[in-house]
């Protein structure tokens, strides 16, 4: 554990953050509390920082003049984002419900409860942010479930597990906040010969040529770097995963976006995902590798 140091010259200490970079990205998730990220939450305990995939239920939505649509659309959004987890843990395989899996950039902990009831399994998180990890074990305390799902404030990049011992790992959007070789070496590190990794990811096209001003955007508007598709399967390659899978989700998460447009949610970032994703300079994907 290290201090950081504020552009102001104050000295100010960061559990986990290794570096002012990693100081600033902590305070961004120690701060943030947008209502399409709570609100969306409240639907059933279930808190995400990540996107929809998945056709819109138009039937459940309704109609738009109805007093209780904007509730509705707020379930709809929320199921989609959810529905994205499903696809992640499904493509973790087979887990027995003494694994231990481990969840890198665990956000408020949505996914690690969904792959805790789907598995019955250890899962262990990490987050830069303090504030996200006592929500995560807040909510598995309320939840009790406590004794199998943990959120600890940490880089994932320098986790305290131990070498091989878990089953299986994921970044569900948060590996573009690091260098990819330091992150999968991290997870080949953690996983058992034969785990699974998975991340579902935006990434820049290689066949658009570089990133997109709308990709720019994105990375201004979250403080991250977004990573290209290329650069994910070297990194990989690199560090003895193996990809088993790599689904485009592109066209699977563009109904969230369109549909989010349209709420009284939105952020301002909206344009941004439909544009890139439709002028194909940026595309959402899932990775599954093998460890080998
Ligand atoms: C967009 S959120 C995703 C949260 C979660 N995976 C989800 O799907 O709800 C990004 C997360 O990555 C975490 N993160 C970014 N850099 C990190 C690092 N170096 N070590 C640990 N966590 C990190 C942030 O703290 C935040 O929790
Ligand atoms: C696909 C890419 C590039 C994602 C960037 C990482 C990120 C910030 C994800 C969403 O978090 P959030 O749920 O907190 O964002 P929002 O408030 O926009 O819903
Ligand atoms: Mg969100």
């Amino acid at each position: 554990m290290t201090s950081t140091e504020l552009s102001t010259g104050t000295s100010v200490f960061i559990p986990g953050a290794a570096s002012p970079y990693q100081g600033d990205i902590a305070r961004y998730w120690d701060q943030e509390a947008r209502p399409v990220n709570l609100r969306l939450g409240d639907v059933d305990g279930l808190y995400h920082h990540h996107y929809g995939i998945g056709d819109v239920d138009h039937a459940a939505l309704g109609d738009t003049a109805d007093s209780a649509y904007e509730k509705k659309l707020i379930a709809e959004l929320h199921r989609l984002e959810s529905a994205q987890s499903d696809v992640l843990l499904h493509n973790l395989g087979a887990i027995k419900n003494g694994d231990t899996l481990v969840d890198a950039g665990c956000g408020r902990g949505g996914s690690m409860v969904m792959a805790h009831q789907r598995f019955g399994c250890r899962v262990e998180g990490v987050t830069l942010s303090a504030k996200q990890a006592d929500f995560a074990n807040h909510r598995a305390r309320e939840l009790g479930i406590e004794d199998h799902v943990r959120a600890r404030v940490c880089n994932m990049l320098a986790t305290p597990f131990e070498t091989g011992q878990a089953a299986a790992s994921w970044n569900n959007e948060s590996s573009m906040y690091v260098d990819l070789h330091d992150l999968f070496a991290e997870h080949s590190r953690v996983l058992g010969v034969g785990g699974r990794y998975v991340t579902i990811t935006g990434c820049w096209n290689p066949r658009y040529g570089q990133p997109s001003k709308w990709v720019s955007q994105i990375n201004a508007h979250f403080e991250c770097n977004i990573h290209s598709r290329r650069e994910y399967l070297r990194a990989m390659a690199d560090n003895r995963l193996v990809p088993q899978a790599v689904i485009d989700l592109t066209p699977a998460t563009l109904p969230y976006w369109k549909l989010r447009a349209t709420s009284s949610l939105v952020t301002g970032i909206e344009d941004a995902f439909i544009n890139s994703y439709e002028d194909g300079s940026f595309q959402y994907v899932l990775i599954a590798a093998d460890r080998v």
